[in-house]
Protein backbone atom coordinates (compact mmCIF):
# COMPACT_ATOMS: atom_id res chain seq x y z
CA UNK A 1 0.00 0.00 0.00
CA UNK A 2 2.00 3.73 -0.84
CA UNK A 3 1.58 5.59 1.76
CA UNK A 4 -1.37 8.44 2.15
CA UNK A 5 -1.07 12.04 0.62
CA UNK A 6 -0.31 14.57 3.21
CA UNK A 7 -2.29 17.92 2.61
CA UNK A 8 -0.29 21.19 2.22
CA UNK A 9 0.28 23.03 5.07
CA UNK A 10 -1.04 26.81 6.29
CA UNK A 11 0.71 27.76 9.10
CA UNK A 12 -1.44 31.54 10.61
CA UNK A 13 2.07 32.42 11.48
CA UNK A 14 3.38 34.04 8.38
CA UNK A 15 -0.38 35.44 8.18
CA UNK A 16 -0.19 37.10 11.38
CA UNK A 17 3.04 38.61 10.63
CA UNK A 18 2.08 40.27 7.60
CA UNK A 19 -0.88 41.79 9.35
CA UNK A 20 1.33 42.69 12.48
CA UNK A 21 3.79 44.25 10.28
CA UNK A 22 0.98 46.67 9.25
CA UNK A 23 0.02 47.45 12.56
CA UNK A 24 2.93 48.19 13.80
CA UNK A 25 3.60 51.03 10.70
CA UNK A 26 0.16 51.90 11.88
CA UNK A 27 0.86 52.19 15.36
CA UNK A 28 4.02 54.29 15.05
CA UNK A 29 2.06 56.93 12.68
CA UNK A 30 -0.01 57.49 15.38
CA UNK A 31 2.46 57.58 18.04
CA UNK A 32 4.47 60.03 15.77
CA UNK A 33 1.05 62.40 16.13
CA UNK A 34 1.34 61.71 19.99
CA UNK A 35 -1.23 58.98 20.06
CA UNK A 36 -0.12 55.70 21.76
CA UNK A 37 -2.69 52.80 20.84
CA UNK A 38 -4.07 51.49 23.96
CA UNK A 39 -5.82 48.18 24.59
CA UNK A 40 -7.37 47.26 28.05
CA UNK A 41 -7.67 44.18 29.70
CA UNK A 42 -9.91 43.00 32.01
CA UNK A 43 -9.58 39.44 33.72
CA UNK A 44 -12.26 38.18 36.31
CA UNK A 45 -11.07 35.49 38.49
CA UNK A 46 -7.71 33.71 39.08
CA UNK A 47 -8.08 31.27 36.02
CA UNK A 48 -4.10 30.29 34.92
CA UNK A 49 -5.43 29.76 31.20
CA UNK A 50 -6.68 32.96 30.99
CA UNK A 51 -3.97 34.88 33.12
CA UNK A 52 -2.03 33.66 31.03
CA UNK A 53 -3.26 34.70 27.77
CA UNK A 54 -3.55 38.28 28.82
CA UNK A 55 0.20 38.22 29.51
CA UNK A 56 0.92 36.75 26.00
CA UNK A 57 -1.57 40.05 24.48
CA UNK A 58 0.04 42.11 26.85
CA UNK A 59 3.42 40.85 25.58
CA UNK A 60 2.59 41.32 21.88
CA UNK A 61 0.49 45.15 22.49
CA UNK A 62 4.08 46.45 24.30
CA UNK A 63 5.60 44.89 20.84
CA UNK A 64 3.75 46.96 18.92
CA UNK A 65 3.82 50.12 20.92
CA UNK A 66 0.71 49.93 22.36
CA UNK A 67 0.07 50.44 26.08
CA UNK A 68 -2.29 47.83 27.81
CA UNK A 69 -3.94 49.10 31.15
CA UNK A 70 -5.06 45.98 33.14
CA UNK A 71 -7.67 45.41 35.61
CA UNK A 72 -7.89 42.50 37.45
CA UNK A 73 -11.31 41.58 39.40
CA UNK A 74 -11.61 38.95 42.20
CA UNK A 75 -13.82 35.98 40.84
CA UNK A 76 -16.48 37.33 43.69
CA UNK A 77 -16.95 40.52 41.71
CA UNK A 78 -20.44 41.51 41.04
CA UNK A 79 -21.81 42.89 37.65
CA UNK A 80 -21.89 46.27 38.85
CA UNK A 81 -18.11 45.96 39.53
CA UNK A 82 -17.57 44.84 36.08
CA UNK A 83 -19.63 47.39 34.54
CA UNK A 84 -17.46 50.20 36.73
CA UNK A 85 -14.42 49.34 34.71
CA UNK A 86 -15.82 48.86 31.35
CA UNK A 87 -18.14 52.46 31.76
CA UNK A 88 -14.74 53.89 33.08
CA UNK A 89 -13.05 53.01 29.95
CA UNK A 90 -15.78 53.88 27.74
CA UNK A 91 -15.24 57.29 29.40
CA UNK A 92 -11.35 57.55 29.09
CA UNK A 93 -10.10 59.06 25.77
CA UNK A 94 -6.89 57.32 25.49
CA UNK A 95 -8.47 53.76 25.93
CA UNK A 96 -8.95 52.86 22.03
CA UNK A 97 -10.15 48.55 22.59
CA UNK A 98 -10.82 46.72 25.68
CA UNK A 99 -11.96 43.37 26.17
CA UNK A 100 -13.07 41.20 29.31
CA UNK A 101 -11.32 38.16 28.76
CA UNK A 102 -13.49 35.20 28.29
CA UNK A 103 -14.90 33.14 30.12
CA UNK A 104 -15.62 34.98 33.39
CA UNK A 105 -17.13 33.14 36.28
CA UNK A 106 -20.82 31.76 36.24
CA UNK A 107 -22.61 34.39 37.85
CA UNK A 108 -21.41 36.85 35.83
CA UNK A 109 -23.36 38.01 32.33
CA UNK A 110 -20.75 38.20 29.28
CA UNK A 111 -23.21 39.59 27.21
CA UNK A 112 -24.50 42.05 29.24
CA UNK A 113 -20.66 42.98 29.96
CA UNK A 114 -20.20 43.05 25.76
CA UNK A 115 -23.40 45.64 25.69
CA UNK A 116 -21.94 48.44 28.78
CA UNK A 117 -18.74 48.86 26.49
CA UNK A 118 -18.76 51.68 23.71
CA UNK A 119 -19.34 49.43 20.43
CA UNK A 120 -16.31 51.20 19.08
CA UNK A 121 -13.93 50.14 21.72
CA UNK A 122 -15.04 46.44 21.20
CA UNK A 123 -11.81 44.75 20.05
CA UNK A 124 -13.43 41.70 19.97
CA UNK A 125 -15.85 42.67 17.33
CA UNK A 126 -18.44 40.58 19.86
CA UNK A 127 -20.89 43.82 20.71
CA UNK A 128 -24.54 43.28 19.33
CA UNK A 129 -23.86 46.62 17.51
CA UNK A 130 -21.10 45.12 16.10
CA UNK A 131 -22.00 41.87 14.72
CA UNK A 132 -25.19 44.13 13.34
CA UNK A 133 -22.76 45.91 11.42
CA UNK A 134 -21.20 42.67 10.12
CA UNK A 135 -24.53 41.64 9.45
CA UNK A 136 -25.42 44.91 7.25
CA UNK A 137 -21.92 45.09 5.48
CA UNK A 138 -21.09 48.55 7.87
CA UNK A 139 -17.22 48.63 8.41
CA UNK A 140 -16.36 48.12 11.97
CA UNK A 141 -14.10 45.96 14.41
CA UNK A 142 -14.65 42.25 13.04
CA UNK A 143 -14.83 39.39 15.49
CA UNK A 144 -11.17 38.30 15.71
CA UNK A 145 -11.59 34.49 14.48
CA UNK A 146 -13.44 34.87 11.52
CA UNK A 147 -11.83 37.78 9.72
CA UNK A 148 -8.43 35.68 10.91
CA UNK A 149 -9.34 33.32 8.31
CA UNK A 150 -10.51 34.97 5.86
CA UNK A 151 -6.98 36.57 6.67
CA UNK A 152 -5.43 32.87 5.72
CA UNK A 153 -7.16 31.98 2.99
CA UNK A 154 -6.43 35.19 1.39
CA UNK A 155 -2.71 35.09 1.83
CA UNK A 156 -2.46 31.59 0.50
CA UNK A 157 -4.67 32.57 -2.35
CA UNK A 158 -7.08 30.09 -1.45
CA UNK A 159 -9.77 31.85 -3.84
CA UNK A 160 -13.13 31.48 -1.86
CA UNK A 161 -15.17 33.35 -4.54
CA UNK A 162 -18.15 31.18 -5.78
CA UNK A 163 -16.88 28.17 -4.18
CA UNK A 164 -18.56 26.02 -1.69
CA UNK A 165 -17.71 27.06 1.63
CA UNK A 166 -19.44 24.65 4.44
CA UNK A 167 -18.49 25.77 8.08
CA UNK A 168 -19.24 23.10 11.30
CA UNK A 169 -20.60 25.06 13.93
CA UNK A 170 -22.69 28.20 14.42
CA UNK A 171 -21.38 29.44 17.46
CA UNK A 172 -21.86 33.58 18.20
CA UNK A 173 -17.92 34.19 18.29
CA UNK A 174 -17.00 32.01 15.05
CA UNK A 175 -19.26 29.82 13.06
CA UNK A 176 -22.22 32.65 12.78
CA UNK A 177 -20.06 35.66 11.92
CA UNK A 178 -17.95 33.52 9.73
CA UNK A 179 -20.72 32.92 7.41
CA UNK A 180 -21.70 36.52 7.18
CA UNK A 181 -18.21 37.61 7.03
CA UNK A 182 -17.48 34.69 3.93
CA UNK A 183 -21.11 35.32 2.13
CA UNK A 184 -20.64 38.91 1.42
CA UNK A 185 -19.36 40.80 -1.47
CA UNK A 186 -15.93 41.45 -1.14
CA UNK A 187 -13.03 40.24 -3.00
CA UNK A 188 -11.75 38.10 -0.38
CA UNK A 189 -15.30 36.16 0.46
CA UNK A 190 -18.26 36.11 -1.94
CA UNK A 191 -18.05 32.03 -1.12
CA UNK A 192 -21.57 30.28 -1.15
CA UNK A 193 -21.96 29.31 2.17
CA UNK A 194 -23.22 26.50 3.89
CA UNK A 195 -23.65 26.62 8.09
CA UNK A 196 -24.43 23.19 9.39
CA UNK A 197 -24.39 22.23 13.14
CA UNK A 198 -23.60 18.76 14.91
CA UNK A 199 -26.80 18.14 15.68
CA UNK A 200 -28.24 18.27 11.71
CA UNK A 201 -28.75 14.11 11.25
CA UNK A 202 -25.62 13.73 8.53
CA UNK A 203 -23.69 16.69 9.09
CA UNK A 204 -21.30 15.32 7.34
CA UNK A 205 -23.30 14.90 4.05
CA UNK A 206 -22.90 18.65 4.17
CA UNK A 207 -19.27 18.50 5.08
CA UNK A 208 -18.40 15.62 2.16
CA UNK A 209 -19.11 18.68 -0.48
CA UNK A 210 -17.04 21.20 0.83
CA UNK A 211 -14.55 23.29 -2.03
CA UNK A 212 -13.54 24.32 1.93
CA UNK A 213 -14.49 22.66 5.12
CA UNK A 214 -14.14 25.04 8.39
CA UNK A 215 -14.16 23.36 11.52
CA UNK A 216 -16.13 25.60 14.31
CA UNK A 217 -17.94 23.60 16.44
CA UNK A 218 -15.72 22.86 19.90
CA UNK A 219 -15.69 19.20 19.67
CA UNK A 220 -12.62 17.70 19.87
CA UNK A 221 -11.46 15.28 16.88
CA UNK A 222 -14.88 15.38 15.64
CA UNK A 223 -13.92 16.05 12.13
CA UNK A 224 -12.30 12.73 10.34
CA UNK A 225 -10.99 11.41 7.35
CA UNK A 226 -14.37 10.24 5.99
CA UNK A 227 -16.24 13.68 6.84
CA UNK A 228 -14.03 15.26 4.02
CA UNK A 229 -13.73 15.71 0.35
CA UNK A 230 -10.82 14.50 -0.91
CA UNK A 231 -8.21 17.68 -2.01
CA UNK A 232 -10.59 20.01 0.12
CA UNK A 233 -9.67 22.98 2.04
CA UNK A 234 -9.69 22.22 5.78
CA UNK A 235 -9.39 25.17 8.37
CA UNK A 236 -9.50 24.44 11.77
CA UNK A 237 -11.21 27.15 13.78
CA UNK A 238 -12.77 25.26 16.68
CA UNK A 239 -11.25 24.26 20.08
CA UNK A 240 -12.30 22.88 23.16
CA UNK A 241 -9.90 24.54 25.98
CA UNK A 242 -9.01 22.19 28.93
CA UNK A 243 -7.03 24.50 30.96
CA UNK A 244 -3.92 25.79 29.07
CA UNK A 245 -4.40 22.07 27.02
CA UNK A 246 -6.11 23.19 23.56
CA UNK A 247 -8.16 20.47 21.90
CA UNK A 248 -8.66 21.01 18.10
CA UNK A 249 -11.79 20.03 16.02
CA UNK A 250 -9.79 18.44 13.28
CA UNK A 251 -8.12 15.14 13.36
CA UNK A 252 -4.69 14.42 12.48
CA UNK A 253 -5.39 11.86 9.87
CA UNK A 254 -7.09 14.38 8.36
CA UNK A 255 -4.06 15.92 6.70
CA UNK A 256 -3.94 12.15 4.53
CA UNK A 257 -7.29 13.73 2.87
CA UNK A 258 -6.92 17.25 2.65
CA UNK A 259 -5.70 19.44 -0.33
CA UNK A 260 -4.15 22.02 2.25
CA UNK A 261 -4.60 21.99 5.69
CA UNK A 262 -4.35 24.29 9.12
CA UNK A 263 -1.65 23.08 11.72
CA UNK A 264 -3.45 21.60 14.80
CA UNK A 265 -0.87 24.41 16.64
CA UNK A 266 -0.28 27.58 15.28
CA UNK A 267 -3.25 27.47 12.59
CA UNK A 268 -5.85 30.02 12.88
CA UNK A 269 -5.30 31.00 16.77
CA UNK A 270 -2.17 33.57 15.96
CA UNK A 271 -3.90 35.07 12.78
CA UNK A 272 -6.86 35.47 15.96
CA UNK A 273 -4.47 37.29 18.18
CA UNK A 274 -3.00 39.39 15.22
CA UNK A 275 -7.08 40.70 14.03
CA UNK A 276 -7.04 41.84 17.74
CA UNK A 277 -4.33 44.55 17.30
CA UNK A 278 -5.61 45.30 13.75
CA UNK A 279 -8.91 46.31 15.51
CA UNK A 280 -7.25 48.47 18.15
CA UNK A 281 -4.72 50.44 16.07
CA UNK A 282 -8.39 50.57 13.89
CA UNK A 283 -10.16 51.83 16.48
CA UNK A 284 -7.20 54.50 17.64
CA UNK A 285 -7.32 55.73 14.25
CA UNK A 286 -11.13 55.94 13.93
CA UNK A 287 -10.99 57.79 17.27
CA UNK A 288 -8.14 60.47 16.20
CA UNK A 289 -9.10 61.41 12.47
N1 LIG B 1 -12.40 38.42 25.21
C1 LIG B 1 -11.69 37.41 24.71
N2 LIG B 1 -11.15 37.51 23.47
C2 LIG B 1 -10.41 36.48 22.95
O1 LIG B 1 -9.93 36.57 21.81
C3 LIG B 1 -10.22 35.31 23.74
C4 LIG B 1 -10.78 35.29 25.02
N3 LIG B 1 -11.52 36.32 25.46
N4 LIG B 1 -10.63 34.21 25.81
C5 LIG B 1 -9.81 33.09 25.44
C6 LIG B 1 -9.73 32.95 23.97
C7 LIG B 1 -8.57 32.12 23.53
N5 LIG B 1 -7.88 32.90 22.53
C8 LIG B 1 -6.77 32.42 21.86
C9 LIG B 1 -6.27 33.02 20.74
C10 LIG B 1 -5.13 32.52 20.12
C11 LIG B 1 -4.49 31.40 20.61
C12 LIG B 1 -3.29 30.89 19.95
O2 LIG B 1 -2.61 31.57 19.20
N6 LIG B 1 -2.93 29.64 20.23
C13 LIG B 1 -1.76 28.98 19.72
C14 LIG B 1 -1.22 28.01 20.72
C15 LIG B 1 -0.96 28.60 22.08
C16 LIG B 1 -0.76 27.53 23.14
O3 LIG B 1 -0.22 26.45 22.81
O4 LIG B 1 -1.13 27.78 24.29
C17 LIG B 1 -2.11 28.22 18.46
O5 LIG B 1 -3.28 28.09 18.15
O6 LIG B 1 -1.18 27.74 17.84
C18 LIG B 1 -4.99 30.79 21.71
C19 LIG B 1 -6.13 31.28 22.33
C20 LIG B 1 -8.44 34.13 22.46
N7 LIG B 1 -9.48 34.24 23.30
Amino acid sequence: MSAPATARLLPGKPVADEVLADVATRSAALRARGITPSLATLLVGDDDASAGYIRIKQQQAAALGFVSPHEHLPATATQADVERVITAWNDDPTVHGMLVQYPIPGHLDYNAALQAMDPDKDVDGMHPMNMGRLALGIPGPLPCTPAGIEALLAHYDIGVAGREVVILGRGATLGRPLAMLLAQKRPTADAAVTVVHTGVKDWARYTRRADILIAAAGVPGIIQPEHVKPGAVVVGGGVRYEGRRILPDVDESVADVAGAITPRVGGVGPTTVAMLFRNVVAAAERANP
